[in-house]
């Protein structure tokens, strides 16, 4: 025998009713179907008898709109017959019943609890009538004679001894389809209406499949099952097929409202299993309840939340070691009706944090206040401070018992993403762990224990990239051609959630489309500056988040500073905050470890080559850098390579600026400017303290080139040929090449341009190659060389790839 119960969403239009009817009446067994009231309606009862109590005519107006939404349903899911005529005098005859206590009530102005309870029955009195009449051959039962309550401190409790017994004398014979109005119940005493609570469909028929040990007890709604977390906030939440009546009750107990609580206590105690349906996709698994769920599956099994949290706190020394200060709290708090779903306390005994709803704390604090008002008085504790605005999170399963790391892994989670713990608490069931968070950033923490708990297989990076010119537009073909593998074969998932260039951004948590994204960018994106860049990625308060700064621009470098304290790791390929003022690259490195985020700019020199990371890596084993020489510009390399009789120089800086090679302004390049910030970048992650203007600069174009705007820089640079060429052909008899070298050693910077013969290390140094060459204490006699290409799109591109590769650490 099976117990079936539909909610309100399930009868509450006609084609989830006509779906009641088949899912019922397709099945063999023996069957006791418990409805709810149609959807909305127990709301509009209450509203109604609200507005009937304060004299408000417009009840009236409601109470038709009751009428008509039952009469409607009765002719549009029962054909015309004998039936629906039968099933019409009694529904008119309820609802002229319900006309008349309105009316009462307004006459009088006065509700009471009574009253109250014999006007909500009526939702499941009509809604029961009516299903009973669309399933062929069900039998109607009122379960106000069998399920009994008794009054206990002003609350109508469930009798069970009592119920049990009726439930089993009134099916004793049960009929092959029985129809049950959920919810409501009578005094054991007066005989008066009384009810379950809100939800107590649900109870009603666990506790009837209970006392009649049915097969299973089936519960009918609207959702798929138990998710693993609230699917309105996170999209990539899934059904949970099996969960144990542990995990069942951590969840429904707190924000999942898929079954009221109560319902699992005489199911469980009985060993009956809850099978969760639902009633719209009749086909979908569904969750199933029981004893033991499946231990070989994740660690945890749903995370639920509350974002209607405060949390009270009280302290003081006065309470150390003092015996009976909980017992005072909570017993005052029970006093005034107010729940409690959290507690924390400090083993030192001089803080104790409760949770409350944000409507209770007010009075929650009042009557502490109230009761400690001595100690209070007396300094020895400190009145009540409320934090209101806040968000509980809970993550259950039955698998972390005795699984070493589950507490580890969720809060250090959530530090490196900037989600700061408020207060936590676990039982020592080890079956939740739940703790308050800042109610802002609860969209965030579930995203991110979402992620990293059931999602493991698919590890999520969220980009924000910033610059789409060479180096950037390269980077997103890269990614756009590599994201499904990188899923597929490591479990990677790299999403773009933000591009903008000078003059367009566009931002989508749901990750963009990479095949139009430059359209897409020009035709939606919203007009891009430094403060909606820095107010939409702070605000989106994305996890896993990486700021990639494709730009030759001071402002976005500015923006590095507020991104790392956010939690938001920074990957550069512009170099301006790494060799800026020594404090400012230092700060931003502190930030970067301190929040447990990267800040890396590996392309920054030797575009993809491994310079800074082979520099880290010897610094870390204990080496020492001695001496750097190196070609650092692929620009000026790709100059002296290029240049000829054929090509004059003017040509040449051209070129490199097509090949992608220069800066966005050259002027950048041909200053020196550029291999004076790399030099810097390279002494400061060997571990010395050097700034810009401590490199001594050996130019080879006149200052008063740079002056002025880069048109006139164009203009102007012509000039030069000719006495470039007498120079390079005086260098060529000579058998040398220019190279414009950068040395560091003994603390200080220089950048020249040299002449260099073939026995020379960097005469053959082709196109726009750079070369390192690295003297350590271990690498002495013969130093390190790191050699390739030095500028250029996709290896540049490639190496910010691998500094995001480097923070998604798989
Ligand atoms: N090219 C190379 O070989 C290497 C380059 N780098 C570094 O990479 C960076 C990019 O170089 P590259 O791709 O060649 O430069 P590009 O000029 O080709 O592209 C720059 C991009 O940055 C955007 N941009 C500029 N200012 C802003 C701003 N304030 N806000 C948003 N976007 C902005 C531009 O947008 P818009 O077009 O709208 O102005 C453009 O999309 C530079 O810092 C460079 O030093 C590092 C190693 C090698
Ligand atoms: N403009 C730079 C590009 C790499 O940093 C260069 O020419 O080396």
């Amino acid at each position: 025998m099976k117990v079936l119960k539909f909610g309100g969403t399930s009868v509450g239009s006609v084609n989830s009713m006509l779906n009641v009817k088949k899912i019922v009446e397709a099945i063999d067994d023996k069957v006791i179907v418990v409805v709810s009231a149609l959807g909305g309606i127990t709301d509009k009862l209450i509203k109604t008898s609200n507005m009937a109590a304060s004299g408000d005519s417009g009840y009236e107006k409601e109470m038709k709109e009751i009428v008509n939404r039952h009469i409607e349903m009765v002719y549009t899911v029962i054909p015309a017959g004998e039936k629906r005529e039968l099933l019409l005098d009694c529904v008119n005859e309820l609802l002229s019943e319900l006309k008349d206590i309105f009316q009462g009530i307004y006459l009088i102005r006065d509700l009471s609890p009574k009253t109250s309870s014999t006007i909500v029955s009526y939702g499941e009195r009509l809604s029961s009538i009516i299903v009973a009449t669309l399933i062929d051959g069900a039998q109607w039962f009122d379960s106000r004679l069998f399920i009994k309550t008794e009054k206990k401190h002003n609350k109508h409790i469930l009798d069970s001894e009592l119920t049990n017994r009726l439930v089993r004398e009134t099916f004793r014979e049960i009929p092959r389809v029985s129809l049950v109005p959920g919810f409501i119940s009578s005094d054991k005493d007066t005989g008066e209406v009384t009810n379950l609570g809100r939800g107590g469909s649900d109870y009603t028929a666990s506790i009837i499949a209970a006392a009649l040990d049915a097969d299973v007890l089936e519960i009918w709604t609207d959702v798929d099952g138990f998710m693993t977390a609230d699917p309105r906030v996170i999209s990539t939440a899934y059904p949970i097929t099996e969960l144990s009546y542990v995990e069942a009750m951590e969840l429904c107990n707190f924000g999942a409202k898929v079954v009221y609580p109560p319902t699992i206590y005489p199911v469980c105690h009985k060993n009956i299993p809850i099978l969760i349906k639902n009633t719209f996709n009749p086909d979908a698994p569904g969750t199933i309840v029981k004893q033991e769920a499946d231990h070989s599956s994740k660690a945890i099994k749903g995370i639920s939340s509350i974002n209607d949290t405060c949390l009270i706190t009280m302290t003081g020394l006065g309470m150390v070691g003092v015996i009976g200060v909980n017992y005072r709290i909570f017993k005052t708090l029970a006093e005034n009706g107010i729940s409690v779903f959290l507690v924390s306390q400090a083993s030192s005994e001089n803080s104790t944090s409760i949770g409350v709803r944000n409507e209770d704390a007010a009075l929650a604090c009042k009557v502490l206040d109230e009761e400690f008002a001595k100690e209070i008085e007396m300094g020895e504790i400190s009145p009540m401070k409320a934090e209101g605005g806040l968000a509980t999170v809970a993550i259950v399963g039955e698998n972390m018992k005795h699984t070493p790391g589950i507490a580890g892994k969720l809060f250090g989670t959530l530090g490196r993403n900037g989600i700061n713990v408020i207060a936590c608490a676990q039982g020592a069931s080890e079956t939740n762990i739940s703790f308050v968070v800042e109610g802002g950033s609860l969209r965030k923490t579930l995203n991110v224990i979402h992620d990293s708990f059931f999602l493991s297989e698919y590890q999520v990076l969220n980009l924000f990239i910033c610059g789409i010119g060479t180096v950037g537009h390269s980077l997103i073909d890269q990614i756009h051609s590599q994201q499904e593998r990188l899923k597929q074969e490591r479990g990677l998932n790299l999403k773009i959630v933000g591009i903008a260039n000078g003059h367009k951004a566009m931002f989508t948590r749901a990750g963009i489309d990479l095949t139009n994204y430059r359209e897409e960018l020009e035709e939606k994106g919203m007009p891009s500056s430094t403060q909606v860049l820095h107010d939409e990625i702070i605000g989106m308060n994305i996890f896993n988040s990486v700021f990639v700064d494709c730009t030759a621009s001071e402002e976005i470098a500015s923006l590095y500073k507020d991104f790392l304290g956010h939690n938001i790791s920074v990957v550069a390929a512009n170099k301006i905050a790494a060799s800026s003022d020594y404090e400012i690259y230092a700060e931003l490195k502190r930030i970067a470890r301190h929040r447990g985020v990267k800040f890396l700019f590996e392309t920054n020199v030797g575009a993809g080559l491994p310079v800074i990371n082979t520099i880290n890596d010897l610094i870390n084993s204990g080496d020492k850098i001695l001496k750097i020489e190196a070609v650092l510009s692929g620009t000026l390399n790709y100059i002296f390579n290029e240049i000829s009789a054929d090509v004059p120089l003017s040509q040449t800086i051209r070129n490199a600026k097509e090949q992608g090679y220069s800066e966005p302004d050259p002027r950048i390049d041909l200053s020196g400017t550029d291999v004076v910030r790399k030099l810097v970048i390279l002494a400061r992650e060997a571990g010395y303290c050097l700034n810009q203007e401590d490199v001594e600069k050996h130019l080879f174009i006149p200052d008063s080139f740079f002056e002025g705007s880069l048109d006139d820089f164009w203009r102007k640079i012509p000039s030069l040929d000719a006495d470039f060429e007498a120079r390079r052909k005086v260098l060529e008899r000579e058998g040398k090449r220019w190279r414009f070298v950068a040395r560091f050693e003994g603390g200080k910077g220089v950048v020249e341009l040299v002449e260099v013969d073939r026995h020379h290390p960097f005469y053959e140094l082709a196109g726009s190659n750079n070369i390192i060459l690295l003297t350590t204490e271990r690498y002495n006699e013969y130093p390190m060389l790191i050699q390739g290409y030095g500028a250029g799109a996709s290896v540049t591109a490639a190496g910010v790839f691998a500094d995001i590769m480097s923070i998604a650490n798989i």
